[in-house]
């Protein structure tokens, strides 16, 4: 696997060694020592999530926030998203900087999200298998986020907004500005 940081401190591109042959294909999606060796991350991680989506789905900007922080090892197990992650750690030199890529089956790339980030990916396929690793559980109490379409960080997430779905939760977050740390 070829480890490349991102140019938000602590947030990588993971790109697996593909082996393949006449069957097929096989890589390994997570191995934990040369995840730590790679990325100086403990690479322990205690919940897995799966979701699917349609074309134009938002899911995000989320994180949970405090001792419940998530770091993600994000990664699309069948379709194409364009997935964000924006740097909200206090204090942080590239505070509200965001980076996009491409996550997909074909590129089999995943991104590895650290804590003190909004998440979040716009489905650009006609539907989406999304599988993420966390190295914190759930809690509800402990979430937070900002509006997909905040002004100041003006994200093209390469969905019409007439295509956008979005969750009743997500279209009534707030703004980065007004955002409590
Ligand atoms: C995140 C989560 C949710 N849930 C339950 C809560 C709701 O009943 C249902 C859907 O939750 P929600 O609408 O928050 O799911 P997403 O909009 O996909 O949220 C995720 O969206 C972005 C992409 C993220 O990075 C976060 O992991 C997460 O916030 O699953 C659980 O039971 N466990 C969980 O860990």
């Amino acid at each position: 696997m070829q480890v490349v940081e991102t140019e938000l401190k602590g947030c990588y591109i993971i790109n697996p060694t593909i082996v393949e042959d006449e069957r097929g294909y096989f890589f390994e999606s997570f191995n934990q020592k040369k995840f730590e060796q790679l990325t100086g991350e403990s690479g322990i991680f205690v919940q897995d999530n799966q979701s699917n989506s349609s074309y134009g789905v938002v899911r995000g900007l989320h994180a949970q926030r405090g001792e419940f922080a998530q770091a993600k090892l994000v990664r699309v197990l069948s379709g194409k998203v364009l997935d964000i992650a924006v740097d909200v750690r206090p204090n942080s030199p590239t505070f509200g900087k965001y980076v996009a890529i491409e996550l997909s089956s074909e590129n089999k790339k995943q991104l590895y999200v650290p804590r003190g980030f909004l998440h979040g990916f716009s489905v650009l396929s006609e539907s989406v298998d999304f599988f993420y690793k966390c190295d914190n559980f759930y809690n509800k109490e402990s979430e937070y986020g900002v509006i997909y379409n905040d002004k100041d960080l003006n994200i093209d997430w390469k969905v019409p907004t007439s295509s956008m779905l979005l969750s009743a939760k997500d279209v009534v977050l707030g703004s980065l500005k007004d955002l409590k740390l």
